[in-house]
């Protein structure tokens, strides 16, 4: 039995757990031990949750009592991973020891290396020539804070000067992610609505730039459902693969807004106008095998073979020449770069329009009245 003692929460490592990588479950709980630095409380009730979660799945105890704070929290953080699967819960429990560790690395002089970015609300880390920034919300579906939008425009701009060959973007949970989340809009800062709408537009504008500008292979691992903004920048990955339940929603009108990241027109470009409109103006829902027989999906795997497969083919890509491939992608993007850049400020324009609106305001008020879901 080995036991990593944090105030108040103790994890019993014992017992067989499910899976094929249980010797990098393991290696990450020994590793656990040898932390230098207190993560913090935020971080150790992760560890705590996805351990809980990977061993023994969604929490099956009664809630603890309000008083009792500590086990409460424990409760709380388990809780929450309830739509984590274990084999996901596993994996983030190893990229997350890993980021701490790595994070610690020898005591020198120079920065911490960059796979050991840490962030609120995502996983990123770098290994065997990958680094994945995983949208790591799962209790809201990876919903995209304000503070989250910032968080992957650093986390890019770090991907593209790391020494990874590509760069991989997928979720934690059963969703890949809900796109903005609407509470974005609901507080009214200092400065009123308009400078609310304006800075967010600002906000959008850098977000979409960090995409068009990314000098690497930038490929989605879309691992369940996507919406919005998540969707519409898909147009500007170089790859996109997806389990066969995940799907593709872009509910525009239906919030009275319009589209973003580019897709105005990268997808008509990809698919067509008409089914362009049929997804960005008509809210239609599209099933992954639809997403990709529209060319927005690359390829589409079987729900049960999704991450095994998808991430061998990855650290094989992994292994090609690093600048041969950013070259090459940037061969390919270069052309286009500049309209894009004046597709992304006309959509931020009109955008910054549609939050100001009616339609938009009582279209959000209607999500958080618990009327039918989109
Ligand atoms: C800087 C600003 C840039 C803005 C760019 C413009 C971007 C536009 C878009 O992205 S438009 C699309 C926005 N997304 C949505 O409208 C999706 C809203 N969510 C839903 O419709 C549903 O939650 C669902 C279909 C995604 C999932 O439904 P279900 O499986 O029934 O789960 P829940 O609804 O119970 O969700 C669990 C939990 O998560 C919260 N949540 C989910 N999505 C969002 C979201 N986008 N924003 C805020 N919160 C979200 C949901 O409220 C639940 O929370 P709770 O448990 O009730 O506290």
């Amino acid at each position: 039995m080995n036991v990593f003692r944090i105030p108040g929460v103790q994890l019993h490592t014992t017992g067989a757990l499910m899976g094929a990588s249980v010797e990098d479950f393991n290696n990450a709980k020994a590793q656990l031990g040898t932390l230098k630095k207190d993560p913090g409380n935020h971080v150790k009730l992760k560890i705590y949750a996805l351990f809980k979660q990977a061993t023994q799945g969604p929490c099956n105890t009664p809630k603890p009592g309000m008083l009792d704070f500590v086990n409460k929290a424990k409760w709380d953080a388990w809780k929450s991973l309830e739509s984590v699967s274990q084999e996901e819960a596993r994996q983030q429990y190893v990229d997350l020891i890993k980021s701490l560790v790595s994070a610690e690395g020898p005591a020198v002089a120079t920065p911490p290396p960059e796979s050991a970015q840490a962030f609120q609300s995502l996983l990123v880390t770098t290994e065997d020539g990958i680094t994945t920034i995983r949208f790591n919300r799962p209790e809201k579906k990876n919903a995209i804070t304000l503070d989250m939008y910032k968080e992957l425009i650093d986390a890019l701009h770090h991907a593209g000067k790391d020494d990874s060959v590509i760069t991989v973007m997928t979720g934690s949970g059963d969703f890949y992610c809900s796109g903005n989340d609407l509470n974005n809009f609901t507080g009214i800062p200092q400065g009123g609505i308009e400078k609310m709408a304006k800075d967010s537009g600002e906000l959008l504008k850098h977000y979409v730039k960090a995409y068009i500008d990314f000098p690497k292979p930038l490929i989605a691992v879309v691992n369940g459902p996507a919406l919005g903004v998540s969707v519409t920048v898909l147009g500007l990955f170089d790859v996109v693969y997806a389990t066969e339940s995940a799907t593709f929603h872009t509910p525009f009108s239906q919030l009275g807004q319009s589209p973003e990241g580019c897709s105005s027109y990268t997808f008509p470009k990809i698919m067509g106008n008409a089914k362009a409109s049929e997804m960005l103006l008509f809210n239609k829902k599209v099933t992954a095998t639809e997403a990709c027989n529209l060319g927005l999906v690359t390829e589409v795997f079987p729900d049960g073979s999704f991450q095994s497969e998808v991430w061998t083919r990855l650290k094989a890509y992994a292994k090609l020449p690093p600048k041969s491939l950013a070259l090459s992608k940037q061969l390919i993007r270069s052309k286009e770069k500049e309209k894009l850049h004046a597709v992304n400020d006309a959509e931020v324009e009109r955008l910054i329009e549609r939050w100001l609106s009616d339609e938009c305001m009582q279209a959000i008020m209607n999500f958080f009245q618990a009327k039918p879901k989109l």
